[in-house]
């Protein structure tokens, strides 16, 4: 939006290897999961989502519902259990669909039933038959980092989560929200606004700027 040289140095990065995976965050309290598979894979991507979204609306399929799904799900809302066999018709509702069973048949048929409808699948430990993969995840209040190896391990993902979640300073989010006080206060032209927050945002990302990390004054 405020940069100049949008595009600049793109054509010359053509080639189509290493990471091409692009980062989003879903909100998924406004958009409807339908997650199929209740058994412990189903419980880790639940758990994944509600522990970054506990208002999301989530409708849980399983032929078999593990007690743990059923538990967890009472304490959430938007979390619907339905203990049937799944049918493509269970995808109507969806906005984004996650399949985690233990029939690698279905999940190519739930795929196929999640691409006629265009869309977005995750099926879960399955790179091949995904669209997105779900990352690990660092949170400091309002900041969030989603991490991913592009799939060529999760445990050091998970393990840079681990690193990440320990280096960043809890007061990292002090910070945040007194830029967004004042981000809100600013009076001025856009040009203006970006100048002043880059000007008095800069030393957050200079190298020498002494060994303290205390919220901005
Ligand atoms: C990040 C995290 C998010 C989450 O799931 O919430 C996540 N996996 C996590 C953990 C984890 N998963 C596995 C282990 C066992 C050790 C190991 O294999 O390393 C551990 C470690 C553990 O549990 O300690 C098994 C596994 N996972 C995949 C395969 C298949 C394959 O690689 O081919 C297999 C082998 C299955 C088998 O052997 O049958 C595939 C995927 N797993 C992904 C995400 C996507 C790529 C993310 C990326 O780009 O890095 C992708 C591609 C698709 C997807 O599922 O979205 C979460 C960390 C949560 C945290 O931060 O605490
Ligand atoms: N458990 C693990 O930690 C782990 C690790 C790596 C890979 N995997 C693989 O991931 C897959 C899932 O493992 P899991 O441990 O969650 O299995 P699980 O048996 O605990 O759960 C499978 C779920 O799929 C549901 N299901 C199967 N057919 C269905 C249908 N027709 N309609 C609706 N629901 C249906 C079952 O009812 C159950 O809820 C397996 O292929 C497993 O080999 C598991």
């Amino acid at each position: 939006m405020s940069g100049n040289n949008v595009g600049e140095g793109l054509i010359q990065h053509k080639d189509n290897t290493g990471n091409q995976l692009f980062p989003v965050f879903l909100k998924l309290n406004e958009l409807h999961t339908v997650l199929i598979g209740a058994g412990n894979v189903g419980l880790e991507k639940l758990t994944a989502i509600l522990n970054n979204c506990n208002s999301a609306t989530i409708t849980v399929i399983g032929r078999e519902v593990l007690p743990e799904v059923s538990r967890l799900s009472e304490h959430y809302a938007g979390v619907t259990i339905r203990q049937k066999s799944f049918e493509a018709i269970d995808l109507d509702i969806a906005d984004i669909v996650v399949a985690a069973t233990d029939d690698s048949e279905l999940n190519k048929q739930i795929r196929l039933a999640a691409k006629a409808r265009k869309l977005l699948i995750n099926v879960a430990d399955k790179p091949e038959l995904c669209d997105f993969y779900l990352g690990s995840v660092v949170k400091k209040g309002d900041l969030k980092l989603g991490i991913s190896t592009n799939g060529k391990s999760p445990t050091v993902a998970k393990r840079i989560k681990e690193v990440l979640n320990t280096a960043l300073p809890d007061e990292l989010d002090i910070t945040l929200q007194q830029l967004n006080d004042l981000r809100n206060n600013l009076t001025g032209d856009f040009a203006y606004k970006v100048k002043e927050l880059n000007r008095i945002t800069a030393m957050l990302s200079t190298q020498d700027k002494g060994k303290e990390d205390k919220p901005l004054p």
